[in-house]
């Protein structure tokens, strides 16, 4: 079976999130991701990765005003200081929590802008953020996300992450597979996990039911399936990344919706 994260945005939501960690550890997980920390003193979260076993292997950089709407700066002419004082705290975050990996958000695309100066701005800023966090000893990824969660989010395919990924040829820049985005946008699952893994550019995976976003137990994509194949082609390749239950538990945020919903990873 694939190593699984357990994302603390999404999981555990009837504990405050500093106890999400310890109900992360008592079902049976090592690792966490979730979206944004920055609400928390870094050295709380540290304290809580400590006292419960686990390791963080994923946090987004601040993506600018989210309550107002901002899905990232990356990609927004103009924003480029506050897309560097963001990858800043974001590198600062993954220090303290030693966090290998920053996930960047590119932005929502302006209506009517130049699509060719919004690429252009995305990649200097992903050059630079990814020779600021080699300096780290951190990786940078980029996600493809879709359109009907997040209308006119910059990065919609796996191709085009791929292709920018390969433009820059940083050796820590790589993509997030989200295999719940993937199948909205593209569908084709399993054959791009057998087409993206062996590249070496894959660096963090989630997933979630389709079209729910609940656990991997239902909906569209047969998980089972896909966990085997995960298997098979990480063993040949030797990926030893992590995926992440990016999922909203289908029983909501009542005492234990969460762990009644673990079934799927008990086999
Ligand atoms: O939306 C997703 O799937 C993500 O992983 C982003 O980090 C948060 O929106
Ligand atoms: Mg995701």
């Amino acid at each position: 079976m694939p190593r699984f994260a357990a994302n603390l945005t999404m999981l555990y939501n009837e504990h405050n999130f500093l106890d999400r960690f310890a109900a992360a550890a008592q079902d049976g997980f090592c690792a966490v991701e979730f979206l944004f920390p920055y609400e928390q003193a870094a050295k709380d979260l540290a304290l809580r990765l400590q006292d419960n076993g686990l390791q963080q292997v994923l946090f987004n950089a601040p993506p600018g005003d989210w309550a107002a709407g901002e899905r990232g700066l990356a990609c927004l002419p103009g924003r480029e200081a506050a897309f560097r004082d963001s990858m800043e705290r974001a590198l600062d975050y993954a220090h303290t929590l030693q966090c290998p990996r920053i996930h960047v958000m590119a932005g929502l695309a302006p209506a009517g802008a130049d699509a060719s100066a919004l690429r252009a701005t995305y990649l200097a800023n992903l050059a630079w953020a990814a020779n600021a966090a080699a300096a780290a000893g951190r990786e940078v990824l980029i996600e493809p996300i879709n359109q009907r969660d997040m209308p006119g989010y910059f990065l919609n395919r796996q191709d085009a992450a791929h292709a920018i990924v390969q433009e820059l040829n940083a050796p820590n820049l790589k993509v997030q597979f989200d295999l719940y985005h993937c199948q909205v946008v593209e569908g084709d699952v399993a054959t791009k996990i057998r087409h993206y893994l062996p590249t070496g550019r894959v660096g963090h995976m989630q997933m979630a039911s389709v079209p729910e976003r609940h656990e991997p137990d239902g909906g569209e994509l047969n998980y089972s399936y896909l966990f085997a194949v995960l298997d098979e082609v990480s063993q040949a390749c030797g990926w030893e990344g992590w995926l992440g239950c990016e999922y909203r538990p289908r029983l909501g945020a009542v005492a234990g919706a969460t762990s009644q919903g673990l079934g799927w990873m008990r086999g």
